[in-house]
């Protein structure tokens, strides 16, 4: 919500898509995902910049390993910061910025295959939630984005918003969202 409120050229495209493709007003049925693909791709760029979790579970080396022309030796906790791999500029292009448009002739997705864009990690230990997860960020912006207009609060613009995030297990925007809901008739 803070990247849509920040980028409203964002916001209207998504909303147009819902409006075109389920009716202006409607909650987001499962069933109407696999049709939104505006959609599908701010989910993506939302969890490239900002990761739930940025440096995934903790991994041990079970035996020595070489990545990369590093040894990692056996017995070594293993970080993998997701956060800064979804940043990478030898990655990314314009990787600060929010453009879900870099999904849309792309293949890479979140489901562990792809591994510059691993919000849910990977391997073994890759999310059990991935599904469910997918499936409930897309119903919830979808209706938040297309049941209300939002409004950010007196004084606060797109230029001068918070977005600075406070690093934990999980990744927490500083400066909490608050933003005004109106409902569309
Ligand atoms: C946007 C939502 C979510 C994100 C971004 C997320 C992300 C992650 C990540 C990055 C890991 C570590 C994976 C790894 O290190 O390879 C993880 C593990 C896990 N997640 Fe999620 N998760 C989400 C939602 C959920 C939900 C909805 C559930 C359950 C209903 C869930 C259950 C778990 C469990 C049980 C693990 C531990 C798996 C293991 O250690 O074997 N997650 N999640």
């Amino acid at each position: 919500m803070a990247e849509l409120l920040r980028n409203p050229n964002v916001l209207l495209k998504a909303r147009r898509e819902l409006a075109e493709t389920i009716g202006k007003g409607k909650q987001v049925e499962e069933s109407d995902i696999s049709r939104l693909p505006y959609l599908q791709a701010i989910i993506k760029e939302t969890t490239r910049l900002h990761p739930a979790v940025p440096l995934l579970l903790p991994r041990r080396a079970g035996a020595d390993t070489e990545v990369c022309g590093f040894t990692v030796p056996e017995g070594a906790q293993v970080l993998v910061n997701a956060w800064a791999i979804g940043r990478d500029p030898s990655i990314w292009e314009m990787p600060n910025c929010f453009m879900p448009e870099r999904f849309l002739e792309s293949e890479i997705d979140v489901k562990g295959r792809d591994f510059e864009l691993i919000p849910f990690g990977g391997g073994r230990r890759i999310c059990p939630g991935l599904p469910l997860a997918m499936r409930m960020l897309h119903l919830m912006l979808g209706s938040l984005i297309n049941c209300f207009d939002w409004k950010l609060e007196d004084g606060v613009t797109p230029e001068n918003m918070d977005m600075d995030e406070k690093f934990g297990i999980t990744l927490q925007k500083a400066e909490p969202l608050r933003a005004i809901p109106f409902l569309l008739s």
